[in-house]
């Protein structure tokens, strides 16, 4: 039986949890779907996060996000404690340090590449630099789709739009989940580059949730999550077999 992992919490982190618990529903019918979490994400670090079906995958990142509420325990982004925060302060938080970019893409669809990439610094009041938008797009490869609603975009590009629109404030961290779920390998790839660059290049901090070892071989660090619980660790992953290997050990073993 494997030990849960509990990482250890010592120097800053971009995003920290400690002992969260989330349950849904009352009585009998509580489901805890994290149960005890304490981890931190480093600065500059880019973390995969797998684990089965139901495991709290999804609950983990929108908890560490801020997209949902704890039931117990805290967590901080960029050393902001989000407990104590009212729905106002966390929106702001939300805009002002995170970026998402989820399976399906969520642009909205009346609005050009060049809009949607602006809608964030919009919605924060803050105008854009002249070009700033542009050379966003540019970076992700689409400068020249920026009048193109996302209808006239391949998957991949709808996706690489999403990238720009949640990098273009900035964020200490980005948050993604199943990013390459609704892509080829050759359109997986490439967004996997521009999360890999966001660490790399600008010392962002990735979360990533994801079913495919390979996606999770551009992590730094790959979290296995089981019943809620962190229940192993991989640092440096060598390739997406090693991975592979640790999730079917994971899948065929009684971890709790
Ligand atoms: N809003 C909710 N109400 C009730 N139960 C929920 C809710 N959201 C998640 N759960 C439950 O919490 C547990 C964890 O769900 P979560 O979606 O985080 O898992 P996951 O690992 O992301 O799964 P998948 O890989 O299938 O997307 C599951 O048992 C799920 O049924």
């Amino acid at each position: 039986m494997l030990e849960p992992v509990t990482t250890t919490l010592q120097t800053r982190q971009a995003v920290e949890l400690w002992s969260v618990i989330r349950r849904f529903g009352a009585g009998e019918h509580t489901v805890t779907a994290l149960d005890h979490i304490t981890v931190g994400f480093a600065p500059a670090s880019f973390t995969a996060v797998m684990g089965p079906s139901g495991s709290g995958k999804s609950t983990l990142l929108h908890c560490a996000a801020g997209l949902d509420r704890v039931t117990e325990g805290k967590v901080l982004i960029d050393g902001v404690d989000l407990t104590p925060l009212s729905e106002k302060a966390l929106t702001r938080v939300r805009r002002e340090r995170v970026g998402f970019v989820f399976q399906a893409f969520n642009l909205v669809g009346a609005l050009t590449a060049e809009q949607n990439v602006e809608l964030p610094l919009r919605l924060a009041g803050r105008r854009a630099a002249p070009g700033q938008v542009r050379s966003m797009l540019r970076e992700v490869g689409l400068g020249d789709r920026a009048t193109h609603r996302p209808s006239e975009l391949s998957g991949g590009q709808q996706q690489r739009v999403a990238i720009a629109r949640a990098l273009v404030t900035e964020p200490a961290v980005l948050f993604a989940d199943e990013p390459t779920g609704a892509l080829d390998n050759t359109a997986s790839r490439e967004v996997l580059r521009l999360l890999r660059s966001a660490v790399d290049r600008h010392a962002q901090t990735v979360v990533m949730v994801t079913h495919d070892p390979l996606a999770a071989a551009h992590a730094d660090r790959v979290l296995f999550l089981a019943d809620g619980a962190i229940v192993d660790e991989l640092r440096e992953p060598r390739g997406a077999e090693q991975i592979a290997s640790r999730m079917a050990h994971l899948e065929t073993r009684d971890l709790r």
